[in-house]
């Protein structure tokens, strides 16, 4: 198989009723309702490999879960195709939620008063998943995910991140091929959430599953994704490796230096922009950044120099930026 998720011209179309402000208008709208069409998903096409790690980025309302749920078979599409591991994934056919999962960082599937690990035995039986297999996967989970101890205690008693590892070994459990990862790192500290990336990885790695991936925490899509796909309004806005959407989006680098005798103005090299103490930034077009830090070298007593790209999120802000100066 060439593909693990397949998707062409994917649309949502959501029908909410409105209404205006009042009780006269709530009254009215109960006799005569009107709607109103919000297209969540607006024509989304994209290809997933099997094995194949991408990060799927947008801002609030840009209609990401809603895609992540027609794949998932939680929502039918309004048209277009789907095709997950060869299932339609609206069918809902037990092979086909035998092979996937959809972890959402903001909803639980555990059981609050019991240990996780008799809901794991819960998901054994809905899964049907052979005992020595089931125990092999519990096992490699808890080591990978070090909850040994956590999942013997009854859920509601667990920290957030405590719980995040159990819901994520919970999911696993039939050992998925497709992983809809929909912000598994929501409200973690930078430590659990660090640990939790490290674990999708070697889940991948050792299983070749295909994932996609939302997040608002850039490291989360650097750690994980050579590839993005970046949605807005619906629709498709990139598709491609993070280091091409930093060259299609944002035009400058940042060069850093640190001067020996520090004080000098180095506005005639670029945009001054803030840097750590001791140390100067000009941001310059990237056609200029060679030439720029060569002249910098040759007219000062430059003691160390850094040229980098911008950070993740102000090059998704610009993509969004220049999307609605196109759209206006
Ligand atoms: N059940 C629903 N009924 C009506 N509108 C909905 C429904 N679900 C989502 N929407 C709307 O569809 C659009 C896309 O929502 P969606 O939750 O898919 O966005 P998102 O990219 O996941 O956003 P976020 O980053 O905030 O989670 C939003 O305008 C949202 O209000």
């Amino acid at each position: 198989m060439e593909t693990a998720i397949r998707v062409r011209d994917l649309r949502k179309t959501f029908r909410v009723p409105e209404r205006d402000a009042g009780l006269a208008a709530s009254v009215r709208s109960l006799v005569r309702r009107r709607y109103r069409e919000v297209h969540a998903v607006a024509g989304v096409s994209v290809d997933v490999a099997p094995g194949e790690v991408v990060g799927f980025l947008g801002p609030n309302g840009a209609g990401k879960t809603t895609t992540l749920k027609m794949l998932s078979g939680l929502l039918v599409p309004t048209s277009g195709e789907v095709s997950v591991l060869g299932h339609e994934p609206s069918r809902r056919e037990k092979a086909y939620l035998g092979r996937m999962t959809l972890v959402m960082g903001n909803r639980n599937q555990l059981q609050w008063d019991i240990p996780a690990l008799d809901s794991f035995e819960l998901n054994r039986a809905v899964y049907r998943i052979p005992e020595a297999d089931f125990r092999r996967t519990r096992d490699e989970l808890v080591e990978l995910l070090e909850i040994g101890d956590l999942v013997r205690k009854p859920v509601r008693t667990l920290s957030l991140g405590e719980r995040m590892k159990a819901e994520v070994a919970a999911a696993l459990l039939h050992r998925p091929q497709v992983l809809f990862l929909d912000e598994p790192t929501i409200g973690l500290d930078i430590g659990a959430q660090k640990r939790l990336r490290g674990f999708v990885a070697e889940y991948n790695r050792r299983h070749g599953a295909a994932v996609l991936l939302t997040s608002h925490y850039m490291a989360d899509v650097q750690a994980l994704c050579p590839r993005v796909v970046v949605i807005d309004h619906g629709q498709v806005l990139f598709d491609g490796g993070l280091r091409e959407l930093t060259a299609r989006f944002s035009p400058h680098q940042t060069i850093t230096v640190q001067l020996a005798t520090p004080g000098a103005d180095l506005s005639g090299y670029g945009t001054v922009v803030p840097a750590d103490e001791g140390r100067v930034a000009v941001q310059v077009p990237k056609a200029q950044t060679s030439a720029v830090a060569a002249r910098l070298l040759a007219d000062h007593a430059v003691t160390d120099l850094t040229i980098e790209d911008p950070p993740i999120e102000d090059v998704i802000e610009q993509a969004f930026a220049d999307r609605s100066a196109v759209a206006s």
